[in-house]
């Protein structure tokens, strides 16, 4: 059997809704993959109960279909599902490079990204690329109606996920249909900043080009504690935070020497508001790896 290992993503970072994404190193789905008459799935891992192993709901489904590549598939998640770490898009991700390694397809890893797109449509209703572009080429990545731009950037990041469920499709329902012309003079400059941030492995400049005023806003009334979270970070040392995907993962960009203090300080603030969560200590990391 082939194996992927593919990794969780944060899509958006704030001022780059639905163009920016970054891979994180952790955590990650793992996919094997064999060659069969038609397609099955089946799940395990964090979260697995929730997601159908029907292939026409499931994301790898629309995947092996696209690629016309059938064959047994079995997921164990790393990613729990409806987190904003794009475990949809994980599974998608690593079916897409693996199937296309599995049936000799020859497509390249930006050629990938909208066939493992078609996965994300499934779920979300859009077929957006900004987590299955990070997914498979790792990094930070730009996704476009032109293309994906890929670079690789090495900024160490703290995603707190509070056990609180918020689905892509529902957080795409509160996003503002309209914003003010200063709105978007401010997101360019954040954009911008980020985008410079990164090309320089800068966590002060990543974390500038973190703020948004548009669709985090709304956003936040659906995470409980966000606020609180994201002062409490910002005050330990972040340089940025804002809400990960369509959360409720909380992220921050920091300088190495913080992240545990960070880390600590985001899963107290939400304990104080009565909500589990866990943290990953994680960074900028690879695209989808084949064992
Ligand atoms: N392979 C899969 N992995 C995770 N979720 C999946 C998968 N296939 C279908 N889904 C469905 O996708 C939804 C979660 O996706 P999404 O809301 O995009 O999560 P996330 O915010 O973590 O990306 C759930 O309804 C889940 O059942
Ligand atoms: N740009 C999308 C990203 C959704 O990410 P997910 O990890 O929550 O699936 C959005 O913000 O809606």
């Amino acid at each position: 059997m082939l194996t992927v290992r593919a990794p969780a993503t944060s899509a958006n970072l704030g001022s780059g809704f639905d163009v920016f994404g970054v891979a994180l190193e952790r955590p990650a789905d793992v996919v094997r993959l064999e060659k069969a008459d038609r397609v099955t799935i089946e799940m395990t891992g964090a979260g697995s109960q929730y997601i159908p192993e029907d292939p026409e709901k499931n994301t790898v489904g629309a995947v092996a279909e696209a690629l016309d590549a059938p064959a047994r598939i079995q997921i164990d998640k790393g990613v729990r599902p409806a987190s904003g770490l794009g475990s949809s898009a994980a599974s998608a991700a690593a079916a897409a490079v693996g199937l296309n390694e599995l049936y000799d397809r020859g497509y390249s890893r930006e050629e990938l990204v909208p066939i493992a797109a078609k996965g994300e449509a499934v779920v979300s209703g859009d077929a957006h690329d900004d987590n299955v572009a990070p997914s498979i080429m790792g990094g930070f990545t730009i996704a476009t109606e032109k293309g994906v731009t890929q670079v690789d950037a090495d900024i160490p990041l703290v995603a707190c996920l509070p056990d609180i469920v918020v689905s892509t499709r529902d957080a795409r329902n509160v996003v503002p249909e309209s914003a003010r012309v200063e709105q978007m003079v401010e997101t360019v400059g954040n954009a911008a900043a980020l985008t410079t941030g990164m090309h320089r492995d800068d966590p002060e400049l990543v974390g500038q080009g973190m703020h948004d005023t548009v669709v985090t806003p709304a956003r936040a009334k659906l995470i409980d504690g966000y606020e609180q979270v994201r002062e409490a970070a910002l005050a330990a040392g972040a340089t940025g935070v804002t809400i990960s995907g369509a959360g409720p993962t909380v992220i921050a960009a920091c300088a190495e020497e913080d992240r545990r203090r960070i880390a600590s300080t985001m899963l107290d603030a939400f304990g104080e508001r009565g909500v589990d969560a866990r943290v990953y200590q994680t960074r900028i990391g690879r695209g989808a790896e084949v064992f």
